[in-house]
């Protein structure tokens, strides 16, 4: 590990910061498919001036269709370039941002990738304001927060070029946990001694993480834990929950947080993990239980936020472990008898998961009630924020506002039919089986 004290993903306040993987427009219409995300092209486009084609190599900046994995072209931008190891003065592969596509996507390419005859050569000006303007958005003091570095209010432009330039692209390519290689999706801060990682070999259990195979067996025959630190506070079937006090668990805190960054593009990185409690997913078997998603919750938070971060590992993506994780947390937030929110902004995926949840848990009770429910009674009975009812109805077209308040409009048919396109419930979480004290309770 390196030296740094701790880090927390965290996005309070980050909302008008232009997040770079926040729920855009495009999530009504891009629920079933994968990529999800397109990208910011419409501003980009607006602040970028055509200036020159160019020749080889590609310069950076470079607008030019690429073959995706699904055969097809799509327009890219060329963000980085590299030289081949064993190639000649030309010989050059490209990280490229599909502009349609979510940033987790982004990827070195070959130049037989690119159809060359589409290339354009763009200068993207936001770029050169930055290099020779000294003020500093609020984008890259997220962008520094990301890297650690301390007093980064004083960064002069340069160095702030720099830290873009560190983060743009993914410094691990790919992660090996348990028994999955995983392809990872975002930068990560790693401490500098990683840098020349391509792979990083995490220990499933401690969640410690080397440079090497040969390091991580080595390790394994001497790891003692079998399951994440703290108390199992649920378990039902193969199915087992276990409550990390950042504060008590330091180390598995902070290994637990680089590894999430991988899979987070949004989320600011912050020092403090002793503020935050962190719910272990595992399935459990007779090696022992294998982290599948986790969610991080502030122990106290003025927001009435009852989850920061939330994480399903690539792995255990689309088979319903992210509503568990979310119905969790609403779990807690009833047994503390408040209502919570989700910390914002939400990714892409995020959003998904939340609406559906949202979706599926209001539709279901308005579906069995009889007589008229207000929106306080619905968010009582579920600890669902009214601001996130009322949206969730706004959006499905159940909610009129008449006379100066909201009136839910609950057709039984609008409802089978919106439940049917809200997806499936994902995992139940069968309350009885949940052993827990809320955190306030205890010391
Ligand atoms: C507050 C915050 O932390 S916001 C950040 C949220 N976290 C992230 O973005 C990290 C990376 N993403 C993830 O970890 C996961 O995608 C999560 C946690 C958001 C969802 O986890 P999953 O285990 O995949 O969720 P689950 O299987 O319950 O599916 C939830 C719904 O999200 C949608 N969804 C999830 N993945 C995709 C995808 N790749 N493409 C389209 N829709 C998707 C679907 O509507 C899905 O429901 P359905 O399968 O019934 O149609």
């Amino acid at each position: 590990m390196g030296s740094i004290e701790g880090i927390m993903p965290e996005n309070g306040g980050a909302a008008a910061a232009a997040p770079l993987c926040n729920g855009r427009a495009m999530l009504s219409s891009a629920m079933e498919v994968d990529p999800v995300s397109p990208a910011s092209g419409g501003n980009d486009e607006a602040a970028t001036k055509k200036v020159k084609s160019g020749g080889f190599p590609l310069e950076v900046g470079t607008r030019v269709m690429c073959r995706w994995r699904d055969q097809n072209l799509h327009p890219v931008k060329v963000i980085e370039r590299r030289k081949l190891p064993s190639g000649g003065p030309n010989d050059y592969e490209y990280y490229v941002h599909y502009t349609e596509f979510n940033r987790r996507l982004d990827e070195w390419v070959k130049l037989q990738q690119l159809d060359l005859r589409t290339v354009e050569t763009y200068l993207d000006e936001k770029m050169e304001d930055k290099a020779t303007s000294l003020k500093m958005t609020r984008h890259q003091k997220r962008k520094i927060d990301e890297t650690h570095v301390e007093g980064h209010e004083e960064l002069d432009a340069a160095s702030l070029r720099e830290h873009e330039e560190f983060t743009k692209v993914k410094n691990i390519a790919k992660i090996e946990l348990g028994r999955y290689e995983i392809d990872t999706w975002y930068f990560s801060p790693f401490p500098p001694e990683y840098n020349d990682c391509f792979k990083m070999y995490f220990c499933e259990f401690c969640l410690n993480f080397m440079k090497r195979k040969e390091q991580l067996q080595r390790h394994m025959r001497k790891c003692d834990l079998k399951h994440p630190p703290g108390d199992e506070i649920y378990r039902s079937g193969t199915l087992s929950m276990f409550e990390v006090d950042g504060k008590k668990n330091k180390v598995y805190a902070q290994n637990l947080c680089y590894l999430a960054k991988l899979f987070l593009d949004h989320k600011t990185l912050y020092y403090d993990v002793d503020l935050f409690l962190f719910y272990v997913l595992c399935e459990c078997d007779d090696r022992g239980c294998h982290m599948v998603g986790y969610f991080s919750k502030e122990k106290h938070s003025e927001e009435s936020y009852n989850l920061a971060c939330i994480l399903t590992l690539p792995p255990y993506q689309r088979k319903g472990y992210g509503k568990f994780l979310i119905a969790f947390s609403y779990e807690l937030s009833k047994k503390e008898g408040k209502v919570g929110t989700p910390e914002r902004p939400l990714s892409d995926l995020g959003l998904l998961s939340y609406r559906g949840y949202w979706t599926r848990v209001l539709l279901d009770i308005l579906k069995k009630h009889k007589g008229n429910i207000s929106i306080k009674e619905l968010s009582d009975m579920t600890a669902i924020k009214v601001d996130d009812i009322l949206s969730t109805l706004q959006s499905l077209e159940l909610i009129q506002y008449r006379k100066g308040q909201h009136v839910i409009c609950a057709d039984p048919k609008v409802l089978d039919r919106h439940l049917k396109a809200a997806g499936r419930g994902g995992l139940e979480v069968d309350v009885a089986k949940l052993i827990w004290i809320p955190y306030k309770e205890q010391s």
